[in-house]
């Protein structure tokens, strides 16, 4: 990364993006309020697409060592099959670059380090959403890396959306019944592969930390707190330290949240966290991105629930033009017809078991798609949709699950705000459960013969149509 930290002060404000041959995110290194050691600056959308379609997923692919070119099935393969390899915990170490400078409560301001109003009418500074919260169940055997947002409440507190059923409020409510505040640390800029598990809707008690071992292909060196006993990433490039209260809460958000929209003067409550210290690296940078990861991830994990009750589901993928709040699932539609399964039974089993699943608690719908449609192209999948989903008798819907409380038509709908608003969309038309596809795509590729489209491609170009894309 660029500068040291130490060059930083008495600088001109500038952006310059961490460049690098593979694609450009926004670094800035020259921020108003940062400290005499440079602290913070800022690297944006470090998960974010690429304007190179055929480096489209690259950074999110480099979080995991895969190659740039990498494809989103490439990646949530690869996270799948480290879920179910061996564990690898972390490796415990006795300091690391994290700690080059450790600065007590007198020592920073929350309030005039460069925190960013991320949109104009969010209900503060937000300061984290990419950074990765460690939080310990009171019995010690589980701990829990995941991300929430924050944002900047005073000196030396934030305030964050805490909320069932994430693994963080699971904790927080063990705290509660203990009647002791939660310890908690949160660290910026950690290994890319533990902020990709964070994001990830693993099974409730079990810690990231032995899966991004898995993931990464060795253990990650951890490093104890100065001020409690939990262990962060020993190469984080910034570490709060401090503890959650289980009774001080504050207005939180309103926040620009996934869906894409802010609805200004709403804010709701959560819960104070109070650093007692920071703790940074000289090289440091605290990262800022837009909720999105979880949609994508949960669709990987939704894949691996269905195939891991029998379900015939082949590939998975959560669309971005849904704000990955949709989940397609390509059917193996030899297997509903084998086993006579009617729609109705087939759409009921598969929401029944995802919407009533932690995986599918962002996803409020679920499109069943056939083997010709192409679930990480969204124009298939909308074309499916649109043409093979019959409103009302194909679509199944599902009041009585636990619903996504941030979509804004639960938020901010007619109905109830936490139960229901979700659907699963039968995309497969009725010969798909019977004899199979009778129909061929009025398209290039299946209205055509072979050598006729070889016959007029070969002459593309020279009809002056340009290149064939
Ligand atoms: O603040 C935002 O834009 C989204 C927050 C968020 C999320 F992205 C998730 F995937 C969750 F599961 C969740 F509980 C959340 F609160």
């Amino acid at each position: 990364m660029a500068t040291s930290s130490r060059s930083a002060k008495n600088a001109m404000p500038t952006l310059r993006s961490a460049r690098s041959s593979d694609g450009a995110a926004p670094l800035f290194n020259k921020l108003k309020g940062q400290n005499a050691n440079g602290l913070w600056r800022i690297l944006g959308a470090p998960n974010f697409l690429r304007r190179d379609p055929a480096q489209r997923y690259g950074r999110l692919a480099r979080h995991l060592g895969l190659p740039p070119t990498s494809s989103m099935k490439d990646i949530l393969d690869k996270m799948i099959t480290a879920k179910t390899a061996p564990p690898i915990p972390p490796k415990i170490v006795a300091t690391g670059p994290c700690k080059e400078f450790k600065l007590g409560p007198d020592q920073f301001d929350l309030t005039t380090l460069p925190s960013p109003l991320l949109h104009q009418a969010d209900g503060g500074k937000y300061v984290q959403t990419y950074g990765m919260y460690i939080v310990r169940s009171p019995d010690g055997k589980w701990t829990n890396w995941s991300i929430a947002r924050a944002m900047v409440h005073d000196k030396t507190r934030l305030v964050g959306l805490v909320i069932p059923p994430q693994h963080i409020w699971q904790i927080h409510e063990m705290w509660k019944k203990e009647g002791k505040d939660m310890p908690w640390a949160l660290a910026f800029g950690v290994p890319p592969a533990a902020i990709m598990a964070s994001s990830m809707p693993l099974p409730d008690g079990l810690s990231e930390g032995d899966y991004v071992g898995s993931l990464a292909g060795h253990s990650i060196d951890v490093v104890k707190c100065e001020t409690n006993d939990l262990y962060v990433p020993a190469n984080s490039e910034i570490v709060f330290e401090g503890s959650c209260s289980i009774s001080e809460r504050a207005p939180e958000g309103p926040f620009g949240e996934m869906h894409g929209y802010v609805f200004p003067g709403t804010p709701d409550d959560g819960p104070l966290y109070t650093v007692d210290m920071i703790t940074h690296r000289e090289e440091h940078s605290s990262h800022l991105r837009l909720w999105s990861v979880d949609g994508r991830n949960a669709a990987a994990e939704i894949g691996a629930l269905v195939r891991s009750h029998n379900l015939p589901i082949k590939e998975s993928f959560a669309p971005f033009e849904s704000q990955v709040a949709w989940v397609a699932l390509q059917v193996d539609t030899k297997e509903p017809r084998r086993r006579k399964t009617t729609a109705q039974d087939f759409c009921r089993q598969i929401g029944n078991l995802v919407f009533n699943d932690k995986v599918g608690y962002t996803i409020d719908r679920i499109l069943l798609v056939g083997d010709d449609i192409d679930v990480y192209d969204f124009r298939d999948v909308i074309w499916a949709f649109c043409t093979r989903c019959r409103p009302g008798t194909d679509e199944y819907h599902f009041e009585g699950v636990r619903g996504f409380p941030l979509i804004p038509y639960m938020s901010h709908g007619s109905g109830d705000k936490h139960m229901g608003g979700k659907v699963v969309c039968d995309c497969l038309l009725p010969v798909e459960y019977t004899t199979g596809k009778d129909w061929e795509a009025a398209s290039f590729k299946e209205s055509y013969p072979e050598e006729l489209q070889k016959k007029v491609l070969d002459r593309w170009e020279s009809f002056g149509f340009g290149p064939v894309n």
